[in-house]
């Protein structure tokens, strides 16, 4: 009979999960995926399966990697919630694996592992493929992914200028408060974004909140919103203009708004960058749109379960 799991839940998971070490990490397991070998990342694309009555979505996101022994799948739910909904928007669980046997080795919160990777993969494009002397960050949007992008490009970049938008000035003035260093709350999207080099958008809009016509030649944007093939955060003059790069080309091809109707064409995938398949074309407009992938949360579910046995050791 098989251990049961160990429970790890948010707190733990927060005090555990540390960007320098989350990092290097994504960076190696998005070069991994993009060579396609399936001894390193299995990923297939994701389910949705529709909540039509809740107005929500519940995503199975699988992957194994064999090389390294993970087998995870995440579990997350997204809601269309309407505003001042106090239901959170995105739930999440991470269930790990022993590949061998097929047991349960821990079941983890998923919401700071979604928050923390997703900002990390951005920071990562940014990292690749924002120009070397950018010096002003825009975050379009103010929940939990804009809280979590800011810490990390915080930390990684010594931005001159920080600035953030939300549909409604009152909410970007509460995220200035909650956070640690300056930042300009701004109540024009196109004020924010006007002059800025780098620009995260974190909304939960259907529609285009960045058109192209904002942004500054050169500019590097990091697009996490918008999953699914109908909805929306950048324009189609953005998406054609600039230079795209995506977590997953099959992803992209079968979720994003944004590619599928501007009918954009990918470049690259952020992993052709880091194994230097492709170029990190630095000094033309470039867009990452992220999606998510089931190989991301495997690593970090996996380094979360390696600090918790180290930290279990210690006792
Ligand atoms: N690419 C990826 O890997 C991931 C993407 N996401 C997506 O990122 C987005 C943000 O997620 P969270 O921060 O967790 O959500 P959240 O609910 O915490 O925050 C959403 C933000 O969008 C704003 N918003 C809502 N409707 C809007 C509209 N019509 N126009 C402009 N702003 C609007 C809200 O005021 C809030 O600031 C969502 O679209 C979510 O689905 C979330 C997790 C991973
Ligand atoms: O990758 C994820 O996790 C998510 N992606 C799209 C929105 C919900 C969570």
């Amino acid at each position: 009979m098989s251990q049961p799991p160990v429970v790890i839940w948010a707190p733990a998971v927060k005090r555990l999960l540390h960007y320098k070490d989350l990092v290097p990490r994504l960076e190696e397991v998005l070069g991994k995926f993009s060579k396609r070998d399936s001894a390193e990342v299995l990923q297939p694309v994701r389910t949705a399966v529709p909540l039509q009555k809740h107005n929500g979505f519940m995503l199975s996101m699988p992957a194994y990697m064999e090389n390294t022994g993970i087998l995870s799948t995440k579990l997350v739910c997204l809601y269309k919630r309407n505003e001042g909904s106090t239901l959170p928007s995105t739930q999440a669980t991470m269930l790990l694996l022993d590949p061998e046997c097929g047991n349960m080795k821990a079941v983890m919160d998923g919401e700071v592992i979604t928050h923390m990777r997703t900002a990390a993969v951005s920071a990562i494009s940014a990292k690749l493929l924002m120009h070397p002397e950018a010096e002003v960050l825009t975050i379009l949007g103010t929940g939990k992914q804009a809280l979590s992008h800011y810490d990390v490009f915080t930390e990684m970049f010594a931005f001159k200028e920080v600035r953030v938008w939300s549909h409604t000035r009152q909410r970007a003035d509460m995220f200035c408060q909650h956070v640690p260093g300056p930042l300009k709350a701004f109540s024009s999207a196109e004020e924010a974004v006007r002059g800025a080099d780098v620009i995260v958008t974190v909304t939960r809009s259907t529609e285009p909140v960045l058109f192209g016509a904002w942004v500054k030649p050169g500019a590097h944007v990091s697009a996490v919103g918008a999953c699914r093939p109908d909805w929306r955060e950048l324009d189609d003059a953005l998406m054609k203009e600039a230079v795209l790069y995506v977590d997953s080309r099959e992803g992209a091809m079968a979720e994003s708004g944004d590619v599928i109707l501007s009918g954009a064409k990918v470049f690259a995938e952020l992993g052709d960058v880091v194994n230097g398949a492709k170029p990190a074309l630095r000094e033309k407009t470039t867009v990452f749109k992220s999606l998510g992938m089931g190989a991301q949360d495997a690593v970090s579910a996996q380094l979360v379960f390696e600090q918790w046995k180290t930290e279990a050791g210690q006792h």
